[in-house]
């Protein structure tokens, strides 16, 4: 997509809105090249997601995150998968900010579902998955929104449909950015 003149693409949303999953997608559409924070995680630090919780503690996990986010962010023609807390901090938005941020949006009551036997997501090991759920959204949702473009989907659609959205949705967010700067 030519609008775009390489700058990086952060998608952020709930954790199961398919961030991961249809970055990869939008990667290759956009042949650009992917990295996922929490699997460059995981890499560096040789452990699961969920181990680095378990023995490091939710705030090293956090250092990490921005770690990873600020070295991303010296190089352009990237699709970034954030984890589904990255837009907690405020330093990772100053990071954010270098590209384009693009928000799935998926209604959390239809995220159940698709998250109900995981257990690669500590924040939602113990207790009622949808009521963990909905907490996290409601201390979450004045972050999403702050994104530069939102990309409804629901749990029916593709992940192929959703990537095909978000490019629609981006070029639609930059062409009104153009003229908005035009007049
Ligand atoms: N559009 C979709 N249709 C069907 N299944 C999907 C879709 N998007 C994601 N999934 C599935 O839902 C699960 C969660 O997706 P994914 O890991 O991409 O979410 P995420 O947003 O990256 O979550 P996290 O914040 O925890 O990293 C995976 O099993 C994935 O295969
Ligand atoms: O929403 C969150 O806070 C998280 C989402 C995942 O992507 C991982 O970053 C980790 O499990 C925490
Ligand atoms: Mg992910």
């Amino acid at each position: 997509m030519d609008l775009l003149r390489g700058a990086n693409l952060y998608l952020v949303g709930m954790m199961g809105v398919g961030k991961t999953t249809v970055g990869r997608i939008l990667a290759k559409e956009l042949k650009y090249h992917f990295f996922d924070t929490d699997l460059v995680i995981a890499q560096v630090a040789n452990q699961s997601i969920a181990d680095i919780f378990a023995t490091q503690g939710e705030e090293e996990f956090r250092e990490l995150e921005t770690k990873v986010l600020g070295q991303l962010c010296a190089y352009t023609n990237l699709v970034v998968a954030t984890g589904g807390g990255t837009i907690l901090r405020l330093t990772n938005w100053s990071y954010l900010h270098h590209g384009i941020v693009v928000w799935l949006d998926v209604p959390v009551d239809q995220l159940c579902d698709r998250l109900r036997d995981d257990i690669t997501r500590p924040l939602l090991r113990e207790g009622d998955l949808k009521s963990k759920l909905e907490t996290l959204w409601k201390e979450r949702e004045r972050f999403y929104t702050q994104a530069d473009v939102r990309v409804c989907a629901n749990v029916s659609d593709s992940p192929e449909v959703v990537a095909a959205r978000a490019i629609e949705e981006i070029q639609k967010a930059i062409k009104a950015k153009i003229g908005n700067d035009v007049n």
